[in-house]
């Protein structure tokens, strides 16, 4: 259901969100995730685990895992985050090496993005992706699914020095669009993506298909909420 009434005219430009908007890309995260997790000796974690702690960027992921894995042996808090910080630099060196051959692999396009990001394009606004993934991880895997014509820039959780759901990025990427905040829709698929919204002063639609940490995304404070971009036609 769409309650946001979606004027063209009352738009300037549109920042869409990346992992679980565009490309589900949760087949990605956990095969780098298993292949870094062997590196270290670990053994590998569930992908429903992993989809809950997708959508906070890189280090939060790594640092989650190595949590959830690490709970049984460490029961104690304060014992175990020592112990994930000291395997954490190992961790982030393999999830890094590994990711740029696994990018974009084990990921799929959800239906109707290209429909929904014509749209929008067609009503003549300027897009921004706007993820938590490195930049260069995001713009590598927009080439390969054939996505990265529709946008004028792609920022990830590294280009400023906070990340969503600081709204931090979204104003930096209205500036970098040449709008205002009020003028520019942002869609995303998580609570991340709707808190940055709400402080930038953006509307905010999210898709119901994504990943929002295992919590109901109808719950999320938002203007609307579509089973498919293409709803944006
Ligand atoms: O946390 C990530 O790496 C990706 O998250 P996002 O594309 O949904 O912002
Ligand atoms: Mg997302």
């Amino acid at each position: 259901m769409l309650i946001l009434p979606l004027e063209p005219a009352a738009l300037d430009a549109a920042i869409i969100d990346l992992d679980g908007t565009m490309v589900d890309t949760l087949g990605d995260f956990v095969e780098v995730l298993h292949r870094m997790l062997a590196d270290l000796g670990l053994p590998p974690i569930a992908a429903t685990e992993v989809e809950c702690m997708v959508g906070k960027g890189t280090e939060h992921l790594i640092q989650s895992v190595l949590d959830h894995l690490l709970a049984l042996s460490i029961p104690e808090l304060a014992a175990r985050q020592v112990a994930v910080q000291a395997l954490f630099p190992q961790a982030w060196a393999s999830y890094h090496q590994h990711y740029p051959t696994v990018n974009g692999q084990f990921s799929q396009v959800y239906p109707g993005v290209l429909e929904g990001l014509q749209a929008l394009r067609g009503w003549g606004l300027p897009l921004a992706c706007l993820t938590n993934k490195p930049t260069a991880f995001a713009q590598a895997l927009l080439r390969a699914k054939g996505l990265e014509v529709f946008f004028t820039q792609v920022f990830g959780g590294d280009a400023f020095a906070k990340k969503k759901p600081d709204p931090l990025p979204l104003r930096k990427t209205c500036e970098a669009l040449g709008t205002t905040p009020a003028r520019t829709l942002v869609v995303g698929d998580s609570s991340n993506d709707a808190q940055a919204a709400r402080a930038a002063g953006c509307p905010v639609v999210l898709v119901t298909y994504g990943y929002n940490h295992g919590q109901p995304v109808r719950q999320v404070d938002a203007d609307g909420w579509i089973d498919t971009l293409a709803r944006l036609r």
